[in-house]
């Protein structure tokens, strides 16, 4: 059972449309999607591309449909652009986050990244850090995270697919290096299932550091023929590797029971993308947020 006064549950809106394919659910309204994950049972959704960027005009929205927004995605260039043009363009969204009632923010280092390129299977030719790097990534993202801290705001590392942190050995390594009150970690049972990796254990070893949770399952089956196949990281998407919790083959119970004994306080964040006209993300939410509330009570 989780504790309804810590933990809060949101949806992100890359069900509804897929800012790294906008053609997935490019018919899907800013207000249809926000109505709908209200309308499915949830608190809270990130921001997508979609969303407007005046705050006072999101926060309305938002507001009107007692949602709130409770984290975004952050793309850092530590070790390929000057730290100066990263940290302007983190202060902007802080200072976004902040003023629509969030108090975390999502970051991927994106240097090098594979992720959106459709020319690159998703399991070959990933980009792997030298010393230097590693030790600039490290330094640029507790800059990073203190900056954020002076702002009652919380910087959470999503490892991910096809970056400079995915496999087991870089989170490791990762998290050795960082410092632990500026950088926390942003876990996401999803890719940590695609990419080979007990999500449990990570969860038991970090969750201390966590401070923000993406809940996505995989289709193993996919999984693995997006490996047997070369398939890039978007196609894999677009073909179903990812789906709501309980659809696919990740074992949740394990992740709800060491988050229950955790005392983790924070959002829960379904995060699902999948393409829209075969998996209804109405349809999909739902199934989610039943599945969620028969398994920890929520
Ligand atoms: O948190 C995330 C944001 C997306 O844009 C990303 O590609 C997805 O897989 C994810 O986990
Ligand atoms: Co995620």
């Amino acid at each position: 059972m989780l504790d309804n006064n810590k933990i809060k549950l949101g949806i992100s809106q890359i069900g509804w449309t897929n800012d790294d394919m906008p053609d997935l659910g490019k018919e899907n309204t800013f207000e249809q999607t926000i109505s709908e994950i209200a309308l499915a049972g949830f608190k809270a959704s990130e921001v997508g591309a979609k969303y407007p960027d005046d705050p006072a005009v999101l926060k309305k929205a938002m507001d009107l449909r007692g949602l709130t927004i409770c984290n975004s995605w952050f793309s850092t260039f530590l070790i390929t652009k000057p730290y100066e043009e990263v940290e302007k363009d983190f202060i902007k969204q802080l200072d976004f986050l902040k003023a629509v009632g969030a108090d975390v923010i999502g970051v991927s280092e994106q240097s090098h990244s594979i992720q959106g390129r459709l020319d690159q299977p998703i399991w070959e030719g990933k980009y792997v850090m030298n010393e230097d790097e590693w030790k600039m990534l490290a330094d640029g993202l507790n800059k990073l995270g203190k900056a954020a801290k002076d702002k009652g705001m919380k910087l959470t590392f999503h490892h991910h697919m096809g970056t400079v942190v995915q496999t087991e050995e870089e989170i490791d390594r990762f998290m050795d290096l960082v410092d632990p009150e500026y950088v926390f970690l942003l876990f996401d049972s999803g890719h940590l299932s695609f990419a080979g990796i007990d999500p449990a254990k990570i969860l038991k070893k970090y969750i201390s550091r966590v401070r923000h949770i993406h809940l996505k399952d995989i289709r193993q089956t996919l999984a693995d023929k997006s490996k047997a196949e070369h398939w890039s990281f978007l196609k894999g998407v677009r073909e179903g590797v990812f789906t709501v919790p309980g659809d696919g083959d990740v074992d949740f119970e394990p992740l709800f029971k060491i988050v229950a004994e955790s005392g983790y306080a924070g959002w829960l964040v379904v995060e699902a993308e999948q393409d829209p006209a075969k998996a209804n993300p109405l349809e999909y939410a739902i199934k989610a947020r039943k599945y969620i509330a028969e398994k920890t009570g929520l």
